[in-house]
């Protein structure tokens, strides 16, 4: 007989990898076979050979990494439909949307995110949006105006026919999202006058865009005169409050400027999402709260309920700090899916997923810095003193309660409307609020990084939590991929910047392991992810190494008759064989493959490379990295907005210097040795190995090749090319040089 014990709302699945594991390890052993070839070999070659050792030795340092990540895959498996029965009452959420820039980032895409937000499968009556505008937008005001006008219909229409993705841009994409139970005459009258209102809105959206703002500010847009971008007081407005409490009415939506003055800091998203933190503390106080960018929209209406399955189902809330969720792209699903398949379960195995930045689930008195081991103390008073309280806090005496409410993991601590709390609401907007406190610095959004959700995680995996994932089909969110090269390019150098940054502070994870509560593998698992932009200085030499020695006519690789090429090439093979199937088993094609690959050595050589350069600048103190903000699609067409047709876009940025000057280098290194310009050397002399090594550099970049012929955006600028010649010019000149030397060397 069915036993009313009740059913667990989550299980944990362990994924079987026994031949992933064999092909992991045995890459490993052909690749330490090589260095100790290398290693025995050293004394007979030159330069190269030295040089090739040591590039290898980092990438099978990386290899290593990448195996402990990834050795112990898990998922976590949820089952919604449980928690009507176990959960009397579902608890409060507070949503956050940050947007920063109304050129970058279209309004018509935060309206999208904000809509499907508000129209999620969750009672409305424990929900509450805030949106984050960095720019103070009246722009963006106002369509979150024509925004809530429209979810009033929107949410109810969603609910009723119970619409699976609820970003309306894509809901009207094509008919894939129809419930297909709903085909009744009924729904698509509904459909198609939702529809037309939905174009309406985009319209009004659309004309609003002009330059300059075609809207007097007068009335709600009156708080908008005499601001400047960088330079204005705090704005916080209530767009819409669900008064009655209705599950089924639309939940409250807040407009929230910070304050900003030239002479304070912001510490950009990290910043935005410190004021929204105080903000829905002082105004609903939620006990979880969510974070989506702009440029994700939920895409699974029930990850809520998703979510709550491992937040409220977990035996010991240790065990669960936060619940991230996948971040993946709607336009290009190869890019990140591949990362997340691979090594993000293994790292869900170890100590518990990364935080992404966005479609992520926080515990509130997690971010407010608490300890699992304070967990136990429920009820009880974290801070005994009020005085300490503030200290961190701040000196808002409506926060304070608030926050200490929340550090006591109670849920039901929250004004009864919405604008009684303006008054404080205002004041933690405030950009003065957190000088002398603990904000970006003990808890909260983590300053000194520009990618603030990996040191925000980190700092929260250091006191000891593990974290949860959820990765339901479809899925939870969907986001669009920056398009064409150059906003690629931004976003990437931002993160190895970013990421450096905190490798190089003391945040370090090796001391997070040592000192805090960082679990050993979970630190490889971020040293790994810590390391992506250094990488960029081996593979420059690698990928420089063929053209040296053609040009210098010597050798880095062995030559067909040594046994070392057997053992080069098996594990250049059995690697890219891995790669091929591991995108293959995912659902890709061969071409995906390939461009994946080209695209990652794109990004390396190009943005981690300046990512390096950045950070090296910030530790010596000649530079202050800045968040540059990633421009998204601007078509909401749903293929990303892609005006580039996938083809690769340069503009002037330095960025692409690196890769042309050595595409350059390796044309004429193959002139060089294909015409035989060069008098035949005595030693041991390029063979086939290095005329291969150059043609795959010079396929790999191939964007770039054509980029040389090419006008237009598809074209490398003149500019840039003129300096990338030179640079080539100095290069193959320091061969020589180098050869001379070597030479000289030789004969002493
Ligand atoms: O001063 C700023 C700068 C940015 N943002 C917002 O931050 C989000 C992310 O910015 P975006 O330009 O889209 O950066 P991405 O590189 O696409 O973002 C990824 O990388 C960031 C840094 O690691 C994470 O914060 C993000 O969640 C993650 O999606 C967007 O909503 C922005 O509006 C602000 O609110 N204020
Ligand atoms: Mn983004």
């Amino acid at each position: 007989m069915a036993n009313p014990v009740s059913l667990p709302l989550f299980q944990k699945v362990f994924i079987k990898n026994t031949t992933q594991r064999a092909v992991d390890v045995t890459i490993l052993l052909l690749l330490l076979c090589l260095l100790a070839y290398r290693l025995l070999t050293l004394k007979d070659n030159g330069l190269a050979w030295f040089l090739a050792f040591l590039c290898e030795s980092w990438f099978t340092f990386n290899w290593v990494l990448v195996i402990c990540s990834r050795w112990t895959p898990m998922l976590y498996q949820t089952y919604p439909e449980r928690l009507q029965q176990q959960v009397k009452e579902l608890p409060p959420v507070d949503m956050f949307v940050t947007t920063a820039d109304p050129v970058l980032e279209p309004p018509i895409l935060t309206v999208n995110t904000v809509l499907s937000l508000l129209a999620v499968d969750y009672p409305a009556n424990k929900l509450a949006c805030y949106v984050s505008d960095d720019a103070c937008s009246p722009l963006i005001f106002y369509s979150l105006v024509e925004a809530s006008k429209f979810a009033k219909l929107w949410v109810p229409f969603c609910k009723k026919y119970n619409v699976q993705v609820r970003a309306p841009f894509r809901c009207f994409l094509d008919d894939r999202s129809v419930p297909s139970s709903a085909n009744s005459g009924e729904f698509q009258q509904e459909w198609k006058k939702m529809k037309d209102e939905y174009e309406q809105l985009c319209r009004k959206i659309e004309n609003a865009t002009q330059q300059p703002f075609p809207f007097g500010l007068t009335g709600e847009l009156a708080v908008f005169s005499n601001t400047e971008l960088r330079n204005h007081t705090a704005i916080v407005k209530v767009l819409w409050e669900n008064k009655e409490g209705l599950p089924d009415a639309v939940p409250h939506l807040i407009y929230i400027s910070r304050e900003k003055r030239p002479e304070h800091q912001h510490h950009y998203k990290a910043g935005a999402m410190n004021v929204l933190t105080r903000v829905s503390g002082s105004m609903t106080n939620a006990p979880f709260m969510l974070n989506v960018d702009c440029d994700m929209f939920v895409n699974n209406a029930q990850i809520f309920r998703q979510a709550m399955c491992l937040l409220l189902g977990a035996k010991n809330e240790r065990d669960c700090g936060f619940v991230q969720s996948p971040q993946l792209f709607y336009d290009r699903p190869e890019q990140l899916l591949i990362l997340h398949e691979y090594v993000g379960k293994g790292i869900v195995g170890i100590q518990g997923a990364f935080y992404q930045g966005t479609g992520c689930f926080h515990r509130r008195k997690v971010i407010y810095g608490l300890r699992p081991d304070e967990v136990e103390v429920q009820g009880r008073d974290v801070y005994s003193d009020e005085n300490e309280l503030q200290r961190d806090f701040g000196i808002s005496r409506e926060f304070m309660k608030s926050a200490a409410h929340a550090l006591k993991g109670k849920t039901d601590y929250y004004p009864s409307n919405l604008s009684e709390s303006l008054e404080a609401a205002h004041q933690v907007a405030g950009c003065g609020y957190e000088y002398g406190t603990s904000w970006g610095i003990k808890f909260g959004w983590m300053y000194g990084s520009t990618t603030e959700d990996i040191l925000t995680g980190l700092t929260i995996h250091n006191r000891g939590w593990r974290t949860g994932y959820c990765s339901p089909d479809p899925p939870a969110f969907l986001g669009c991929a920056p398009p064409g090269g150059p906003a690629t390019m931004t976003q990437q150098k931002r993160w190895a910047t970013g990421l450096l940054e905190i490798l190089f502070s003391k945040h370090n994870p090796i001391f997070g392991t040592l000192k805090g509560k960082l679990q050993f593998r979970q630190c490889l698992a971020y040293l790994w992810i810590f390391l992506w932009g250094l990488r960029s200085i081996p593979e420059l030499c690698y990928a420089l190494l063929p053209a040296y020695c053609l040009i210098t006519n010597s050798n880095f690789l062995p030559s067909i008759q040594e046994p070392g090429i057997y053992i080069f090439v098996a594990s250049f093979v059995s690697y890219n064989l891995y790669t091929l199937s591991e995108i293959i088993r995912t659902g890709f094609s061969i071409k995906a493959w390939w461009i994946t690959q080209c695209m990652a050595r794109i990004i390396t050589l190009s943005a981690w490379l300046f990512g390096v350069i950045n950070a090296v600048l910030k530790l010596l103190g000649l530079l202050e990295t800045e968040f540059e903000v990633t421009r998204k699609g601007q078509s909401t067409s749903g293929d990303g907005g892609d005006d580039d047709d996938g083809q690769f876009v340069f503009d002037e940025s330095p960025v692409f210097v690196p890769i042309t000057v050595v595409v350059m280098v390796h044309l004429t290194a193959l002139a060089i040795s294909l015409f035989r310009l060069l008098p035949q050397s005595s030693g041991q002399g390029s063979g086939l190995g290095e005329l291969f090594g150059s043609v795959f550099v010079l396929v790999s970049f191939w964007p770039f090749l054509q980029g040389l012929f090419r006008k237009g955006k598809y074209g490398i600028p003149l500019f840039t090319i003129f300096k990338s010649a030179a640079l080539a010019l100095l290069f193959i000149h320091l061969c020589k040089e180098v050869q001379n030397i070597c030479v000289i060397v030789d004969m002493k």
